[in-house]
């Protein structure tokens, strides 16, 4: 079983437990609310990397930006933009795959998981900042370092959250340690912002804006219609640093996971990739809504691997009754996505790996169907989805299309762990190592 976020069956679909005096509703059910429209917020937790000054100066602030934040997330990750960064994917993804192709000829066994993540924090800070930043840049423990860090401590059960009197003792250190990570951060995007400022007058017109050009426009012209200055740029930049960093990277290998694990999936899948893109060729953005097979792929793989298995805890802004249970205005509710994809109510041999289940189907990913919900729901669901699935399905289509894959030391497919390793974010919990082997004729 896997190390997170389960409730028993016989716990029942919803929970309410009441540490201290706040109220904490897991949820493992899909039933809506009674009430006809309760609205829920994400909920700021005491470990949430802050932008220092932001916090020490104006405490009700974050809240406040909270509030415009979507706004400034969908701005920063329209269609529109996402296009425009096109080439920069295929550009790192075709470097990726010149390296994978020296493996192949070399019979190398290759970290596919790290592969990875240094891919997509490359088109991330690429987006974000506009060009690639080394591990040192930003500290002695690397990018990726500092990051999993945030994520660990931001995963972990906090007393403090619960008995806020433990909280100003900080017994376990978290606090701490996000306090520490939130300057290493605040240093590293002061540094950037002065780099853009700087290098703004010999910026050519024809160049693609990044986000950091964005929210420094918005900043400038005054049109976000709120207080906005440097502080807030700092923040929506963490924002989407933080966002989506970590969850394309992580369903990409758990996708490749469940593929290895099942030679016979990856062989239809490259069937498919083959009839669309051909042998000869690498696959290109406009394959992608030609790749059914893929996405069904994608969704059983999310299914059961949701990247953010508990969502982001959630507010009740007021009170509801769900399944029956009284939720109080301001609860805590954790959406328990990882139960939700295996209840045998909602799926049919939930524990099996079988993609016939979304063929002809019109379940999607966008949480109409709040059986499958790797991206959230309604209004604080992931602005991210279209990025994060447009990485998602490229990186697994190349990769799939141009190497086989074997386990290294005649593993089995069969015998690949796929043990998870929890916190926000759910990565396996050992690297996914493994052979490739160069299949295209060119
Ligand atoms: C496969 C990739 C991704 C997955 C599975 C994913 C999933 C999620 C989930 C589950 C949430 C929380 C929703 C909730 O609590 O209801 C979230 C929030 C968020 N995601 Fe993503 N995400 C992905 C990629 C991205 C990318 C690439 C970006 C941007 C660069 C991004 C930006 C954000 C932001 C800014 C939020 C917070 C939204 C808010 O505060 O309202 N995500 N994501």
């Amino acid at each position: 079983m896997p190390s997170g976020p389960k409730t028993r069956p016989d716990n029942g679909p919803t929970l309410r437990l009441r540490p201290n005096s706040r109220n904490l509703i897991p949820r493992r059910s899909r039933a809506r609310p009674q009430n006809p429209r309760p609205h829920f917020r994400q909920q700021a937790q005491n470990r949430r990397l802050q932008i220092p000054k932001l916090r020490a100066t104006k405490p009700g602030f974050r809240p406040v930006l909270a509030r415009h934040a979507k706004t400034l997330h969908i701005g920063a990750l329209s269609n529109i933009r996402i296009n425009q960064f096109q080439p920069v994917r295929k550009t790192e993804l075709g470097l990726l795959v010149n390296s994978l192709k020296r493996a192949s000829d070399l019979g190398e066994i290759v970290d596919l998981s790290a592969r990875v993540l240094g891919l997509s924090g490359d088109l991330n800070c690429l987006m974000i900042f506009g060009r690639k930043y080394a591990d040192r840049d930003l500290d002695e423990k690397g990018f990726k370092g500092v990051i999993s860090e945030v994520m660990e401590v931001g995963g972990s059960f906090n007393l403090g959250d619960y008995f806020p009197y433990m909280g100003v003792l900080d017994l376990q250190g978290y606090n701490g340690r996000m306090k520490k990570a939130s300057k290493i951060f605040d240093g590293f995007l002061e540094k950037i912002i002065d780099e853009h400022v700087e290098n703004k007058k010999e910026k050519n017109e024809n160049e693609n804006e990044d986000f950091v050009d964005t929210m420094m426009g918005i900043m400038e012209s005054g049109e976000a219609g709120f207080e906005f200055d440097r502080r807030h740029v700092k923040a929506v930049l963490l924002d989407l640093l933080l966002a989506g960093m970590d969850t394309s990277a992580t369903a990409v290998e758990w996708v490749l996971s469940e593929l290895i694990k099942h030679p016979q999936v990856m062989k239809k899948l490259q069937n498919e990739l083959e009839s669309v893109v051909g042998p000869d060729h690498m696959v290109e953005e406009h394959h992608l809504h030609r790749l059914e097979y893929l996405d069904c792929v994608i969704k059983e793989t999310m299914r059961l691997h949701p990247v953010a298995p508990l969502l982001i805890p959630h507010e009740s802004m007021e009170d509801c009754v769900v399944d029956g249970i009284n939720i109080p205005k301001k609860s805590r509710v954790l959406v328990n996505v990882w139960a939700i994809g295996r209840d045998p109510d909602a799926w049919p041999n939930p524990e099996t790996f079988s993609l016939e289940r979304f063929i002809g189907s019109d379940i999607d990913l966008k949480g109409r169907d709040f059986q499958l919900l790797p991206f959230g729901s309604g209004r604080r669901s992931c602005p991210g989805l279209q990025l994060g699935l447009t990485i998602v399905r490229l990186l697994v289509a190349q990769l799939v299309h141009c190497f086989d894959w074997e386990l290294p030391n005649g593993m089995l497919p069969g015998d690949l762990d796929m043990s998870e390793h929890f916190g926000v974010v759910t990565a396996r919990a050992k690297h996914l190592m493994a052979i490739p082997t160069y299949r295209l004729r060119k």
